[in-house]
């Protein structure tokens, strides 16, 4: 039915959207169309399929991330995106209006969303917050203990026969790093505490009560932080001032044998200073889940370099955790779309609900 409406007509009548996800058009009824294109709400069982596919709407599925390109391809023919980390520029809002109603993010980091030019044309963005950060910081915690203790080297010399008895490090009594004292950062500080480590923490947002309960160090700046930590591991947000904010000079600061574990995003740390800072035996590791381009190419020195460990922007994925972020993300879809119900707005274009 969708298919005998043009665009153009479509965009022109966008007004006569009703609450019951269908668009009542000469008489004929267009569902309204989504794109999604998160590849975990795809692949992964639970109720949120179900939950979808009872709205009457048109799903088109892609299997996302998609580029810029990509999405410009795409865009102008939906009502709604129930997107992850797409590049929803601003020529691609720009390619998707008038149409474009709701941006449904499905996880935590807007970061590849022009937010400025969603506030100017009044689109809302919604996300899914305090559902994945015990999720990351478990994965976290995978990471800083794979690499302490030579897992993978040693698992793959096992795999091959071989029995390797590499000699590794403890959590025990050193020092970590936190920056950015959010959801995953304070669960970062809980595992920590379990591990009986020394806990310090820098933020722009400090849960004072929380981190007195928890005897967490605060810094007052990122380079205090550096020159203390055994451990550095970053939980903020990917913004201008965020970016790079693990940088060569901040790197030589730090203790010897220092790691870096990173399931933050890619562009957080200075891969550059990372690479020079682990060849020149300055910093003992890096781990990360998260590159500054993604997918990497395949040939990048971090990849094969035996003293780095990255996994596919996994942290947020397991099966208990990703219902969770896909219920929550179609929910406010949903809710937003019938005009009812609460939802979780990131930019301020409608009340966000309480979390
Ligand atoms: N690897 C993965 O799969 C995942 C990665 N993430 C990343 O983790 C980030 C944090 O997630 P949440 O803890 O849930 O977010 P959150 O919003 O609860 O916490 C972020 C914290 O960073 C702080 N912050 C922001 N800018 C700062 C600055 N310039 N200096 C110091 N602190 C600053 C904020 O005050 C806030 O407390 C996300 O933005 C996302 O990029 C999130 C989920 C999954
Ligand atoms: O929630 C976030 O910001 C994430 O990084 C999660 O990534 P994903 O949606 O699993 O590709």
């Amino acid at each position: 039915m969708a298919d005998l409406v043009t665009m153009e007509s479509a965009c022109q009548i966008s007004d006569l959207y009703d609450n019951l996800g269908v668009l009542e058009w000469r008489g004929r009824a267009m569902p309204m169309r989504i794109l999604l294109t998160t590849c975990s709400f795809q692949d992964t069982p639970g109720p949120h399929h179900e939950f979808l596919e009872s709205q009457g709407y048109e799903i088109v599925r892609e299997r996302g991330p998609l580029s810029e390109e990509q999405m410009l391809q795409l865009a102008g023919d939906f009502d709604g995106f129930l997107c992850g980390d797409d590049g929803i520029t601003r020529a691609v809002i720009e390619k998707s209006l008038p149409r474009l109603r709701v941006i449904a993010k499905y996880g935590i980091g807007l970061d590849k969303i022009d937010i400025a030019a969603t506030k100017e044309f009044g689109i809302p963005v919604m996300f899914t917050p305090g559902v994945n950060h015990t999720t990351v910081a478990e994965h976290t915690f995978c990471l800083m203990l794979a690499l302490y203790r030579n897992l993978v080297e040693t698992v793959n010399a096992t795999r091959e026969g071989r029995w390797l008895r590499l000699t590794g490090h403890e959590l025990w009594r050193k020092k970590i790093g936190i920056i950015g004292m959010g959801r995953i950062g304070q669960e970062m500080v809980k595992r920590a505490r379990g591990f009986d480590m020394e806990v310090h923490g820098y933020g722009n947002f400090w849960p004072e009560d929380f981190c007195v309960r928890e005897g967490v160090t605060r810094h007052r700046s990122l380079d205090s932080l550096f020159e203390t930590c055994d451990i550095i591991s970053p939980h903020t947000k990917l913004t201008a001032e965020t970016h790079h904010m693990i940088h060569r000079a901040r790197l030589a600061m730090m203790p010897p044998e220092a790691i870096v574990v990173n399931t933050g995003r890619g562009e957080l740390v200075d891969t550059e200073a990372v690479l020079e800072a682990l060849n020149s035996g300055k910093l003992a590791g890096y781990a990360t889940d998260v590159m500054e381009q993604e997918p990497p190419d395949p040939a990048h020195p971090l990849l094969s370099h035996p003293k780095a460990l990255v996994t596919a922007h996994i942290g947020s994925r397991t099966f208990e955790s990703v219902p969770r972020q896909a219920m929550k993300a179609v929910t406010n879809l949903v809710n937003f779309l019938q005009g009812e119900g609460p939802v979780f707005c990131a930019n301020g274009v409608v009340p966000s609900a309480e979390e």
